[in-house]
């Protein structure tokens, strides 16, 4: 297989605190900016994504982690790498640090889940949304719960404790994370800070902070 040129960039985070919203004003600032980029979700929308996100709810524990790595393949293998070939930045609401999140609120250990996800594509950046349990909670309950892990109000904080593990884990893996409270900062904010940190696009012109003014 061809290294792919393009980069990769995830977004994870607690349900609802706002991965989609940011992702499609990460996307469309980025595309003002002249990137060619590519959105996509896991569970993805393939047959097998699609299967995992509708019943998430009554798959549970080790069988819910094989399903959603199953699906993490077959995403990667017919979606992600050919669009990383073409160059194109691509976007994924929720990767690997949800796996070793919403996995890990179902029990299932730690090292079951890396070796499970061991010969997947690693992110050029792995972007974590991370907002106060409160605030999570107001955004919850305003827009309604999409699935049983936003049904249960102490999940939100014990999702923050486990994404400052999954932090730790994937930097040890060599991973560059980037953490974005989004407590006081807007979607565009939000996606602001993350197109400051993000790798350029093969063949852009590479300039210095002070160059752009
Ligand atoms: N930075 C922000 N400030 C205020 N509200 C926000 C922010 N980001 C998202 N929201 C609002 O929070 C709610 C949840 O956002 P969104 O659906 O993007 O979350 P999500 O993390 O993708 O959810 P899920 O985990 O269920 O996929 C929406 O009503 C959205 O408008
Ligand atoms: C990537 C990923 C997803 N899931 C499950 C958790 C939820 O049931 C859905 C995601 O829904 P959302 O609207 O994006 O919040 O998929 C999972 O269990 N593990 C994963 O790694």
């Amino acid at each position: 297989m061809t290294n792919p040129t393009g980069i990769f960039i995830t977004l994870d985070g607690p349900g609802g605190v706002g991965k989609s919203t940011t992702l499609t004003a990460l996307a469309e600032l980025l595309r003002r900016r002249g990137r060619p980029v590519h959105t996509t979700t896991e569970p993805s929308n393939s047959p097998l994504g699609r299967f995992t996100r509708a019943h998430a709810d009554r798959i549970h524990g080790h069988a819910l982690a094989c399903l959603v790595a199953a699906d993490r393949y077959e995403h990667l293998r017919t979606e992600i790498r050919p669009r990383l070939d073409h160059g194109d930045t691509v976007l994924c609401d929720r990767y690997l640090a949800s796996t070793l999140v919403v996995q890990r609120l179902d029990h299932v250990p730690e090292r079951f889940l890396l070796d499970l996800n061991a010969d997947v594509l690693l992110p050029h950046l792995a972007v974590i949304l991370t907002a106060d349990a409160q605030t999570i909670a107001g955004r919850l309950a305003a827009r309604g719960a999409h699935h049983r892990f936003e049904r249960d109000p102490q999940v939100p904080a014990r999702e923050n404790e486990l994404y400052q593990r999954a932090t730790e884990v994937l930097r040890g893996m060599g991973v560059p994370v980037l953490a974005v409270n989004t407590t006081e900062s807007t979607p565009e904010e939000a996606a602001e800070q993350i197109a400051s940190a993000a790798p350029p696009s093969p063949g852009s012109v590479t300039t210095s902070p002070a160059d752009r003014t």
